[in-house]
């Protein structure tokens, strides 16, 4: 099972909360159909089920905190085996948000073969969040939660660009242009996989 995976080939989506990850990826399955996997989406999802699992998610993620290292990585994988035989390629979005969880994931599933790395500035992230806290229901799209979630953001995932800017598959993605406009810089860096 996980050599049909790493037939596939693997993105990982990177930016800040807000920064427009989401919104670029839904872009990128409509017109390549990979297939799209947000951890933060899997991690709701048990919450959702109300399982005793995801009432501990629950209280970790409230806190802007990270859940554990195993938990999400088992959920990841879980989902990119149950698309092995229809996915032309993952986009793992939101992950990883530590340099650990990365070394973690190429140890028990791939190498990623391009990092789209979605920059937005933090004040633009912050109001893009409470404008979506509005609607969204996310316990963690407020003003305290977010800035605990930004806080972390720049002290445990911006080393995980660096670390793969050595390995030079990290395409930077300004996110402060117009949604479509993103887009155009994104659908560049993956016709280049090609
Ligand atoms: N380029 C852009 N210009 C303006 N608004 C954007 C944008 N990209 C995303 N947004 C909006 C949509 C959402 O309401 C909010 C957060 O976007 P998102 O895709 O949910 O971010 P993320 O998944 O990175 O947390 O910002
Ligand atoms: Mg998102």
């Amino acid at each position: 099972m996980a050599d049909k995976i790493k037939d596939a080939k693997i993105v990982f989506v990177v930016g800040g909360p807000g920064s427009g990850k989401g919104t670029q990826c839904e872009k990128i399955v409509a017109k390549y159909g990979y297939t799209h996997l947000s951890s933060g989406d899997l991690l709701r999802a048990e919450v959702a089920s109300g399982s005793e699992r995801g009432k501990q998610l629950q209280a970790i993620m409230q806190k802007g905190e990270l859940v554990p290292l195993d938990t999400v990585l088992d959920m990841i994988k879980d989902a990119m085996i149950a698309k092995a035989d229809v996915s032309k390629g993952y986009l793992i979005d939101g992950y990883p948000r530590e340099v650990k969880q990365g070394e973690e994931f190429e140890k028990k599933i791939g190498a990623p073969a391009l990092l789209l790395y979605v920059d937005a500035k933090a004040e633009t992230m912050v109001q893009r969040l409470m404008k979506r806290g509005e609607t969204s229901g996310r316990a963690d799209d407020n003003e305290e939660t977010i800035k605990k979630r930004l806080d972390l953001y720049y002290k445990a995932t911006e080393p995980v660009i660096a670390y793969y800017e050595k390995r030079g598959i990290v395409r930077k993605i300004n996110s402060e242009l117009p949604v479509d406009e993103v887009f155009a810089i994104v659908v560049k860096a993956i016709d280049e996989l090609k």
